[in-house]
Order: structure tokens, then C-alpha cells, then sequence
């Protein structure tokens, strides 16, 4: 019978096919310190963004039975993929299921920039009345520019499009054949042309922060920035500073250097809209991870 743990949660249905498959499914989360350990007698793992499977977590498994780690998601930024493979783990996410859901959230986060809706929800609750402070901004016939045209940006850009925005988008793969109702431009162009900039590439720890000090130089004054992407793709430090100069009007982000995060400052900060990191909480999304999840499960034990 093989063994399946699911640390970070997983969708009801999901659950109960695998224990129809004739697994043995355990729903625990486990504390960092004692995940290694606790991994050995499992076949598989399930882990969300909760859970980060690193060198030292996979070395106090090693012996032990585990040949698969599914991430629940797509940025498999918490997992030392590797370390796992050269230790005969295969790594597997679930890619495709949460880009329509994460995009949604980018334009959420673009509407509630452009119309005040975040900062009214605090301020309102003080009993205060801002019609004159908050003049908004029409998306309809702005810039927006799409860092990553892969499946969540191109999401994005659809939705933008349909908004009536210009969407541009760089890609460090360059220009993408098939793609002719975007513009290309080189990042920097990017950042000058673009009202709006809406991340959706992974995190590359070797390059560090794609969006800093220079990057924000870079951008027309008053620009709006969304990050659904990873924290670290922005320098927090930096963005603070633009949005204190005014340099940037306004940032929507769902992802932080830390998470949970500890810099209340950005969070409170009146020119930000923030979510916890609940790009892909969907009902839809976390469905369609989970009928993956068990796919995947099914595929790899010949089930
Ligand atoms: N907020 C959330 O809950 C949530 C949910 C899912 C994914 N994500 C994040 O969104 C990211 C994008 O997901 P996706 O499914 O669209 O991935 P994807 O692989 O389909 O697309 C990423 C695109 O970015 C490009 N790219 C990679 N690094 C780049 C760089 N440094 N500069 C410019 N372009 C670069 C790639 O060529 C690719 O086209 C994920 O890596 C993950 O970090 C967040
Ligand atoms: O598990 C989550 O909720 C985060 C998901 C997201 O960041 C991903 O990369 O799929």
C-alpha cells in the first residue's frame, strides 16, 4: 500500500480519490525541523508553498521511502529540485491549474489601484468621506506592461486587452514566435512605456531582485506595479523608496520577501493593495491542482 502525505492541504475530492486508489493519505503539516524525518516513511509528498523540502530537509530523509514530491502549484522556488533528483526524487507541480486565478488577481489589484478601492476600505472604516482625495484613473487606453509572457502573463494580457489596455511584454526569452498582439520591448523600454507593470516570472536567486533602485529610475513617474509573482522578484526596500517619492503611485502585491510577512510599513503603506499571498485560492484553482495532484499520484505508481 503505498503512502502518501499531504502537508500543506489538499482539495476534499481529491483526498478521497486518493484513498480510493487504495492509499494511505495523512493530512499533516509538519514543522520545518521535523519534515525530514517524518518524510521517510512516505512514498509521496504533497506540499503546497507552506512546506519548503531544502538539502537539509531531503538529507534526514535519505533511507528513507520517499520517490515523489508534488507541489501543489507552480513555483517550485520551497523545493531543492536538484538535490531531490540526484537523489533519485522526482519533482513534479501542477503548472497549468492556477493561471486564470492568479491573473484575475493581478487585475484585481489593477482596479483597486486605479480607483482607490484598496485605501477607501481603510479609510472609510475611520468614518471618513474622500470623494475629492480619491480621483481615480481610467485602465482603458493605458500601457500595460507583462514582465513573463508565459501562462499566468498571457492570461493577464488577454483580460487587460479586453479592457481596453495597450499590453506590451518582455520576455528574457526574447520575442515570442505566434505572439503578434503584444509588442515586444527590451525591459528597460518596458519600464519607460508602461502605466501599469504586472510581474509573472519565477524568482531566480542566482540574479537576485529583477525590480530595484534602477528599475524603478527607470519607470514613468506614477507608474503602478502588480507583483502576483515571488516576493523577491521586487526589492522591497526599493519599492518603499518609490512609493514614498511618488515615483511609483502605486503597488498591488500578493507575494513578500518574507512570508508572512513582517514589513507592515509596505502593508499599511496607503498607495499599496495587498492580498496574502492567495494568488492561486480559488475554488476553481485549488480543483484542478488537486484533480492533477491525483494524476500525477495515478501516472508515477501505475495506479
Ligand atoms: N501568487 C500566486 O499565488 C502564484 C501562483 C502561481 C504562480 N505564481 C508565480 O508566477 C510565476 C509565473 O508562473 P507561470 O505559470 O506563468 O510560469 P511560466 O513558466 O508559464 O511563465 C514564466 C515566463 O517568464 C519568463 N521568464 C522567466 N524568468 C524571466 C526573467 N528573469 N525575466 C523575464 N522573463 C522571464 C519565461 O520565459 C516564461 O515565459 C511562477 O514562477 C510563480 O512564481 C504565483
Ligand atoms: O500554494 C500556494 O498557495 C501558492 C501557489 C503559488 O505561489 C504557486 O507557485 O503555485
Amino acid at each position: 500500500m503505498k503512502k502518501v502525505l499531504i502537508a500543506d492541504g489538499l482539495q476534499k475530492n481529491a483526498v478521497e480519490q486518493l484513498k480510493d486508489l487504495g492509499i494511505e493519505v495523512i493530512e499533516r503539516h509538519f514543522e520545518q525541523e521535523e519534515l525530514g524525518e517524518a518524510l521517510k516513511e512516505f512514498d509521496a509528498v504533497v506540499i503546497r508553498s507552506a512546506s519548503k523540502i531544502n538539502k537539509a530537509v531531503l538529507d534526514k530523509e535519505l533511507g528513507g521511502k520517499l520517490k515523489l514530491i508534488i507541489r501543489g502549484g507552480v513555483g517550485v522556488d520551497n523545493i531543492d529540485v536538484d538535490y531531490a533528483v540526484k537523489n533519485g526524487i522526482i519533482v513534479k507541480n501542477t503548472p497549468n491549474a492556477s493561471s486564470v486565478s492568479v491573473a484575475e488577481l493581478a487585475i484585481a489589484h489593477i482596479f483597486a489601484l486605479a480607483r482607490f478601492i484598496n485605501i477607501s476600505n481603510v479609510t472609510m472604516r475611520d468614518g471618513k468621506w474622500n470623494k475629492k482625495k480619491y480621483v481615480g484613473t481610467e485602465i482603458t487606453g493605458k500601457t500595460l506592461g507583462v514582465v513573463g509572457l508565459g501562462r499566468i502573463g498571457r492570461e493577464t494580457a488577454k483580460r487587460a486587452a479586453a479592457l481596453g489596455m495597450k499590453v506590451i511584454y518582455f520576455d528574457f526569452i526574447g520575442e515570442i514566435p505566434g505572439v503578434s498582439e503584444y509588442e515586444y520591448y527590451k525591459l528597460d523600454e518596458l519600464l519607460a512605456k508602461s502605466d501599469f507593470i504586472s510581474l509573472h516570472v519565477p524568482y531566480d536567486a542566482k540574479q537576485g531582485s529583477l525590480i530595484g533602485k534602477e528599475e524603478f529610475a527607470k519607470m514613468k513617474e506614477g507608474a503602478y506595479i502588480i507583483n502576483c509573482a515571488r516576493g523577491k522578484v521586487v526589492d522591497e526596500a526599493a519599492l518603499l523608496e518609490a512609493l514614498n517619492s511618488g515615483k511609483v503611485a502605486g503597488a498591488g502585491i500578493d507575494v513578500f520577501e518574507q512570508e508572512p510577512t513582517q514589513n507592515l510599513e509596505l502593508v499599511s503603506h496607503p498607495k499599496v493593495s495587498v492580498t496574502p499571498h492567495i494568488g492561486a485560492s480559488t475554488n476553481e484553482a485549488q480543483e484542478k491542482i488537486g484533480e492533477e495532484v491525483v494524476n500525477i499520484i495515478k501516472e508515477f505508481f501505475n495506479l
